[in-house]
């Protein structure tokens, strides 16, 4: 496959290593302004750049009939728009906070535990999430997905960074140095809490999801999601 990578930082690296050791080639590479290549050229596009790029970036590939797995997370209010011009262009996209296989298993976990969960009010449940100190957005957008599978069983409407209310599910973001990503849903009553963690030891997680993505992407039209491309 010939593969598109949008933003060449820490996962276009990381992606481009893992897929030449698949057999695939990079046909095209940008990293803001400054791009090599031809990408016209690429059967898919795997975008991993900043909050402030996705949305044209993606807006490029739609344009070119390009298919576009897109990683990029703190870009969510465009995403409705996104989704309606992917349909308007016939074109073919996946977006996932987080392409770990061990993470999209956490969210399933996540979800059956919520609805576990559900019919003890004492418990007051929480997320915690811990990245590298180079990270622009806050919350991330796996802990962002999270909430949303907590949502429909905890009697919640959505999240907030401040307190926890009786609507809103308290995300807590953490920096730390080098940590990869790890995500901690815990629910704590006066007499005990009970934790579920996912704990990334490298990107080499992400960046395989993405090119499964990538591959399974390829000759399909329309939107999609991991759930889609790992049959969960
Ligand atoms: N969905 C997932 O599984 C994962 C998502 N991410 C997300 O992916 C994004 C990138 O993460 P990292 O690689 O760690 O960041 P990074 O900061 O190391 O790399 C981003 C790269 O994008 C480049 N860039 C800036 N403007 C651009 C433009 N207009 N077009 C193309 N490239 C541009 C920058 O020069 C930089 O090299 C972040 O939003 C992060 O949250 C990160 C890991 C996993
Ligand atoms: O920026 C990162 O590094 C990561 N970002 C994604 C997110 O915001 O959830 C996924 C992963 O946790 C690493």
């Amino acid at each position: 496959m010939k593969l598109a990578l949008l933003g060449f930082g820490k996962m276009g690296k990381t992606i481009e290593k893992l897929a030449l050791s698949k057999g695939h080639t990079i046909v095209y590479k940008s990293m803001s302004s400054a791009s090599e290549g031809i990408l016209t050229e690429a059967d898919v596009a795997i975008e991993f750049s900043n909050p402030e790029s996705a949305v044209s970036n993606i807006t490029k590939c739609f344009d070119q009939d390009i298919p576009v797995v897109c990683g990029t997370t703190g870009w969510l209010s465009d995403y409705d728009e996104v989704i309606k011009l992917c349909k308007r262009r016939n074109g073919s996209f996946i977006y996932a906070s987080n392409f770990s296989v061990g993470v999209n298993l956490f969210f399933k976990l996540n979800s059956e535990l919520a609805k576990l969960m559900q019919p003890w009010e004492t418990y007051e449940v929480a997320i915690e999430e811990i990245h590298h100190t180079e990270k622009k957005d806050a919350p991330s957008g796996t802990a962002i997905t999270i909430a949303e599978g907590i949502v429909p069983f905890q009697n919640k409407t959505g999240w907030t960074l401040e307190e926890a209310s009786e609507e809103a599910i308290k995300i807590i973001p953490k920096r730390i140095d080098d940590v990869k990503g790890t995500h901690t849903v815990s629910y704590t009553s006066a007499i005990d809490t009970i934790k579920i963690t996912h704990e990334a030891h490298s990107r080499d997680g992400f960046a395989k999801g993405a090119i499964l993505a990538a591959e399974w992407l390829q000759q399909k039209k329309g939107v999609f999601t991991m759930k889609d491309v790992l049959g969960i």
